[in-house]
């Protein structure tokens, strides 16, 4: 096949058929250099001929507006390249928690992962959640300690940090050679040969540094002794004191990082191209094939291609592209995947993209047009297929903002553009809340909720304001009445309107909603004209006294008085709910807040921040604990009164390093203390509903 030149900066690869391929997803904490580390990759690979820059927003990665806009990367950017005959396709992901979904989604397709992390001993904790993440789905992984140019730690201390995180052996695949803070050369672990580092060139064979003698020493016999827990001929050797062959230490690294039991570690400078190529290499050498990849994790019925949505985007100009891994059998195009005929086939370099004809199996592609499909969709032609493939679990919302369109005339469009946007992003989630006709969107943060606003604005023309959404707050009444009456007589023209009610209205437990009786005898209140009694209870109840939906009443109908013909249900309703409007004030009503029960997730040593900020936060704390699945990790348990929630998940990850998390669920209704509740209520009147008594805009 011809070559075809698109890509700005170099082209794309020759399309044919390589001997085999990689897919690797560039994963770790906020900016540790994933997009920088990917700029390397494809320029040392000649994907590239140019490398851009974060700073100057022409990376190959992160070229999505929104985020060359913050310089950080905010969805997954998927490249491809080809090394040693090997088409390796490489999906830079964002280190952003609050971007997780896109990580996690990325993750279940790959054959292995680079974890690139920065020598800062206080970070690494930031690595946690994510080596669990990796280590709970099995998914093979390579640590590269990046910014090697500024590391002030020790390189045995940077792995001893690291190590205290990971719940898999990491072993130093290499041993750097520093010169300071800066990075200058390696020795492979392996063939204990050093190389020296040279700006833009592969590195060159060195003598062996004497002065690292001792410590490489040390570092490689603690690899050879993790590698030699699943290995008894390996353990038998060292035993013995043989030194094993290298051809035996690559067979196990291979063989091990494939199961996930160990994390090889190297060490480079993304920016200046250096450790790239040893990643590389290791990458060919020792990470799994994409048939391996596909023997763990697909539970298949046929033989029929199958492939499965990583992620989903809609370009600028509004095209549907689905990026997707080709699990088995091969994809044309044209072909009909889950009864929707796919417009094209597309290899991605960023936002630039070139037309392919057909895909194998063990490749990631982007498919055109696929109407309907969701990410995590398993795809295939066959309609009987039946086939199963892991997929990563969906965030739960952490943070919401109320939102309005600009121009009016736009609030038809929006629920479309919001379909859409859930379907790039499904960590987001909207709602049009029953009870404050507010529409709100959920999503994990701050940044994560004007990303999509911002996208809302450029993909759908749809600018939105925003402000902190209300609480739903209710109102219950403390006291009950007795008797209340109502009569609704009125004279207009042709025959009168004619109602007359006595109703008892009493307090119910929390959480019994409500309930309407009758105790009518003698037909002093006609059978036909009681449901219009009951109608206007509840229209009443739904706008009580202190301005919000009334609960836990119970409302009997006891007595009341007829007109042979101004009588009707609408009379009946009406004086329903001037006996309501009379008596509900009688009986003490008082404001009622919705609280959640939350469970906080948080490393130990910060448990007792987030016990004080859940208290500070009015929280009742019901229990901490250990958790049994996470070392050095807790789990605490509270009441979090919702009006507090806004912020809280903002407050927590700034007490945790950005790690603390939490889950919520809606639990019960409380009444709000008296002081607070005076202040919500001065602002309902002012026109806002929030906790806080200050519902501005953001
Ligand atoms: N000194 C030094 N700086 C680096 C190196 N690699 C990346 N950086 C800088 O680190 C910053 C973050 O780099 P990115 O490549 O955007 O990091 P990232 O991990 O992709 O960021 P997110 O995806 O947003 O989490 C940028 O300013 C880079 O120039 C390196 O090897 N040495």
């Amino acid at each position: 096949m011809r070559l075809v030149v698109t890509y700005r900066q170099g082209g794309f690869m020759n399309e044919k058929v390589k001997s085999g391929s990689r897919n690797v997803a560039i994963v770790g904490p906020y900016l540790s250099g994933k997009t920088t580390l990917l700029e390397s990759l494809l320029f040392v690979t000649g994907a590239i001929s140019r490398k851009g820059s974060v700073k100057d927003g022409n990376t190959v990665g992160d070229s999505a507006n929104e985020s060359r806009d913050r310089h950080m990367s905010v969805e997954v950017s998927a490249a491809s390249t080809e090394y040693n005959d090997l088409r390796f396709n490489f999906l830079d992901c964002p280190g952003s928690v609050e971007f997780a979904q896109e990580t996690y989604n990325a993750l279940m397709g790959v054959d292995a992962a680079i974890v690139v992390c920065e020598p800062i001993r206080d970070r690494v904790l930031t690595l946690a959640p994510l080596f669990k993440f990796l280590d709970d789905w099995e998914i093979p992984h390579i640590v590269f300690v990046n910014k090697m140019d500024r590391a002030n730690i020790h390189v045995l201390e940077t792995l001893h940090a690291l190590k205290a995180v990971s719940s898999r052996p990491l072993v130093a695949h290499q041993y750097p050679i520093m010169q300071g803070e800066q990075l200058t050369g390696f020795i492979d672990m392996v063939s204990e040969q050093a190389y020296q580092y040279h700006p833009g060139a592969p590195a060159d064979l060195i003598p062996f540094p004497e002065n690292l003698k001792e410590e490489e020493h040390t570092a490689r016999a603690e690899m050879l002794e993790a590698l030699a827990n699943f290995d008894d001929h390996l353990l038998e050797e060292l035993l013995e004191d043989i030194e094993p062959p290298q051809e035996e230490i690559l067979k196990d690294l291979k063989m091990e990082l494939g199961a996930d039991l160990v994390v090889p570690v190297f060490f480079g400078v993304a920016e200046q191209d250096y450790g790239v190529r040893p990643l590389l290499e290791a990458l060919v050498r020792e990470a799994p094939e994409p048939e391996t990849t596909a023997e763990r994790r697909l539970t298949k019925a046929s033989n029929s291609p199958i492939a499965q949505v990583l992620k989903t985007f809609y370009t600028p100009q509004g095209g549907k592209l689905s990026l997707v891994r080709v699990w088995q059998g091969k994809l044309t195009d044209g072909i009909v995947l889950n009864g929707v005929r796919a417009g094209g086939l597309y290899r991605l370099m960023g936002q630039q993209q070139q037309s392919v004809n057909e895909v194998l199996a063990g490749d990631i592609v982007a498919v055109s047009r696929l109407e309907g499909i969701k990410t995590g969709d398993i795809l295939s032609p066959d309609a009987q297929l039946k086939a199963d493939l892991p997929k990563a679990e969906q965030l739960e919302p952490v943070y919401a903002l109320a939102i309005t369109p600009e121009k009016r005339n736009d609030e038809v469009k929006l629920s479309s553009a919001i379909t859409k946007l859930l379907e790039e992003d499904p960590s987001l989630n909207w709602e049009q809340h029953g009870d404050t006709h507010e529409v709100i969107l959920w999503g994990q943060g701050e940044i994560h909720l004007q990303v999509a606003l911002d996208r809302l604005r450029r993909k759908y023309n749809l600018p939105m304001t925003t402000h902190m959404p209300q609480v739903p707050y209710k109102e219950t009444i403390r006291k009950p009445v007795a008797a209340v009456h109502g009569r609704y007589k009125h004279q207009s023209g042709g025959h009168g309107q004619f109602g007359d009610v006595f109703l008892d209205i009493q307090p119910l437990p929390r959480g019994e909603g409500f309930n309407f009786r009758e105790t009518i005898v003698g037909g002093v209140v006609p059978r036909q004209y009681i449901p219009g009694v009951e109608m206007g209870v509840r229209e009443f109840l739904a706008h009580g006294p202190l301005g919000f939906p009334v609960v836990d009443v119970a409302v009997t109908l006891t007595n009341g008085s007829y007109h042979n013909v101004d009588s009707s249900e609408q009379a009946f309703k009406q004086a329903a709910r001037l006996a309501m409007q009379t008596g509900v004030p009688q009986a003490q009503p008082t404001l009622l807040e919705p609280i959640l029960k939350v469970q906080v997730t948080t490393p130990s040593e910060f448990t007792s921040k987030a016990l004080q900020l859940l208290s500070g936060k009015r929280g009742q704390i019901l229990g901490y604990e250990g958790r049994n699945d996470w070392q050095g990790w807790d789990n605490i348990s509270a009441y979090l009164p919702q009006a507090e929630m806004h912020d809280f998940i903002v407050e927590l990850r700034s007490l945790t390093l950005g790690v603390g998390s939490f889950h919520w669920e809606y639990d019960h209704l409380q009444e709000v203390p008296e002081k607070l509740a005076e202040r919500v209520l001065q602002s309902n009147t002012n026109g806002h509903a929030n906790g806080n008594g200050n519902g501005n805009s953001k």
